[in-house]
């Protein structure tokens, strides 16, 4: 990649915008003093070394590299001209389209992180324009390993379905674990037990499924196969309608993808 790397993040004083920043600083990829962030209000605390600005422009004249993380509504009146450089876009629905035409770059990658950068498990699909090189797109896979794991998929299509699997994922099991949590206190177990058990399940299984990499319908059936407290949970939840729970979720945040495209 030849000289260093400059990296800009266009709300890089955001949940993900900060995430990302501290997972390349942390991977090496690139300097602090490389590294702008732009911000709106208030700037944030953290990332000593590196660029703050409110100046969105001025962050993108001295990067190689844009990545756009603001809101999506906040995203038009973001005039932010990248004048041919890459632009990585990490928003829900915002299509490469309409990103080349609004930051003049026909080198565009629409990315979808999850919350997970956080502790660098983030899972992330993205795609690149016809514009984007095999430079970018090294710089776009070495960004989200920083992040956790990436993956470069075959249509925006199956960014719009990944944003509610992935994207929206860790929501997932915080929201199982809030009804589990929920459950055991209004059995008379402690806050700090429950939290502490459900904690430990969600952790522990996760490290299970990453370690043995088997198939999770391989598991779940294994449970089944004792026909025992699992078993029976596991038919009460599914006869409650736990597999078309998930389906209608998944398929509500698809579709919230493809319409948030659509009003872009
Ligand atoms: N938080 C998450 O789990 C995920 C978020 N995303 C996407 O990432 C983007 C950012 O989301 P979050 O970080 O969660 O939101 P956030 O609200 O925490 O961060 C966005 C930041 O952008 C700043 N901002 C807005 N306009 C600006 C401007 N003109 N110049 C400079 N800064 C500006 C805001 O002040 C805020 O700090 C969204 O588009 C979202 O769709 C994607 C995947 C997961
Ligand atoms: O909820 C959202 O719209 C964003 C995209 C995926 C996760 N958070």
């Amino acid at each position: 990649m030849g000289d260093p790397l400059k990296i800009g993040i266009i709300g890089g004083g955001g949940w993900l915008g900060g995430a990302i920043a501290a997972s390349i600083l942390d991977a090496g990829l690139v300097q602090p003093r490389d590294l702008s962030l732009s911000y709106r209000r208030e700037q944030p605390h953290r990332f000593a070394g590196s660029f703050w600005t409110t100046d969105s422009q001025r962050l993108a004249d001295r990067s190689d590299v844009i990545i756009v993380s603001v809101r999506p509504a906040d995203w038009q009146p973001l005039a932010v001209n990248a004048g041919g450089k890459l632009v990585i876009s990490v928003m829900a629905g915002i299509r490469l389209r309409e990103l080349a035409k609004h930051h003049n770059t026909d080198r565009v990658v629409r990315s979808l992180p999850n919350a997970a950068a956080e502790v660098g498990k983030s899972y992330t699909p993205w795609i690149g324009s016809e514009g984007v090189n095999d430079q970018d797109r090294a710089i776009v896979r070495a960004t989200f390993d920083a992040c956790g794991a990436q993956d470069e998929v075959a249509s925006e299509n199956d960014i719009d379905y990944l944003t509610g699997l992935s994207g929206s994922g860790p929501a997932f099991p915080a929201l199982l674990a809030d009804a589990m949590m929920r459950d055991a206190v209004s059995r008379g177990i402690t806050p700090d037990v429950a939290r502490r058990a459900v904690t430990a399940v969600l952790v522990g299984s996760g490290r299970l499924f990453e370690k043995s990499g088997e198939c999770p319908a391989y598991t779940v059936e294994a449970f089944v196969g004792y026909r025992g407290t699992t078993a029976a949970a596991i038919e009460a939840m599914r006869d409650a309608g736990f597999d078309a729970a998930v389906r209608d979720g998944l398929a509500a945040a698809f579709q919230k993808s493809v319409d948030m495209g659509n009003s872009s």
